[in-house]
């Protein structure tokens, strides 16, 4: 039997709710916040059988530990297994592009995590790849962040990176890294076909042994004062341009 676990946050209960409503074990609302959009997603509880609470705000809290940040929602859920275990699975799987993958080596704030997987299900990637060690998993802060992408983009956590990299070169991914003093740059580099992003971690950027592994290093230019970027918003904009390559290229618009 699975354990039940608490999930927040407005959109990432009404996406698992579209998603595997029936994972939900009961939906607490806060009794004063039954706005319009609260409304809709109580009917939809109701279409679904899913048993609705109403409490006051202090119980919400009391839920995650701090004041208001569930945005006037909690649901009690049972995990739903994901759709794939592993990169094979998403390899044999029978997608309708080439595989694409972003890989987040060591990321460890759940914001940037869950901004991250917000994106990449925004930009249609298959899955993210993480190492096991030194990232952050998906808890209720990634999973509210982002904003229901965290129930629709499989998270795929690895013991091995660099072997999981080595896996898919084989398998024919083209392995892209982003590192800020990387010889090629976004604004030049073809990025069509089976992909696989890879962003470094906040502090220290892409291991050794990972960058490595990459076929390809590239930068995305800056043209300010800073020294790098927030890594979400990096992989946000590399993946809208591998997106926008390979609309271009006649895929998947
Ligand atoms: C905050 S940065 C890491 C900064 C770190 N001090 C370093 O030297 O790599 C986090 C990640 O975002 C990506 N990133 C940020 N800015 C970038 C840029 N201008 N070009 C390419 N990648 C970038 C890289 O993957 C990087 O590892």
């Amino acid at each position: 039997m699975s354990e039940a676990r608490i999930l927040f946050g407005f959109h990432a209960v009404l996406s698992r709710m579209r998603q595997h409503g029936s994972s939900i074990q009961e939906i607490i609302i806060d009794q004063d916040r039954v706005d319009a959009r609260m409304r809709d997603l109580l009917e939809m509880a109701k279409s679904q059988n899913i048993r609705v609470i109403q409490a006051e705000r202090h119980r919400l809290d009391g839920f995650i530990g701090a004041h208001g940040r569930h945005q006037g929602v909690i649901a009690r859920v049972i995990e739903t297994p994901m759709p794939y275990k592993d990169i094979h699975d998403v390899l044999e799987s029978d997608l309708d592009e080439p595989p694409f993958f972003l890989i987040l080596d060591g990321v460890q704030d759940p914001h940037n995590l869950g901004a991250c997987l917000r994106v990449a299900d925004a930009m249609g990637v298959h899955a993210i790849i993480a190492p096991k060690d030194r990232s952050v998993g998906l808890n209720g802060t990634v999973r509210k962040v982002a904003s229901g992408a965290a129930e629709t983009v499989p998270f795929i956590s690895v013991t091995n990176l660099a072997r999981t990299i080595r896996e898919l070169k084989e398998a024919g991914v083209y392995i892209v890294g982003t590192t800020m003093d990387a010889p090629g740059s976004l604004h030049n580099t073809k990025l069509e076909g089976p992909i696989a992003l890879v962003m470094g971690a906040e502090g220290d950027g892409m291991r050794r042994l990972t960058q490595e592994t990459c076929d390809a290093l590239i930068t995305i230019p800056m043209f300010g004062s800073v020294q790098s970027l927030n890594v979400s918003v990096a992989s946000g904009i590399a993946l809208y341009e591998i997106r926008r390559q390979r609309v271009l290229a006649g895929g998947k618009a």
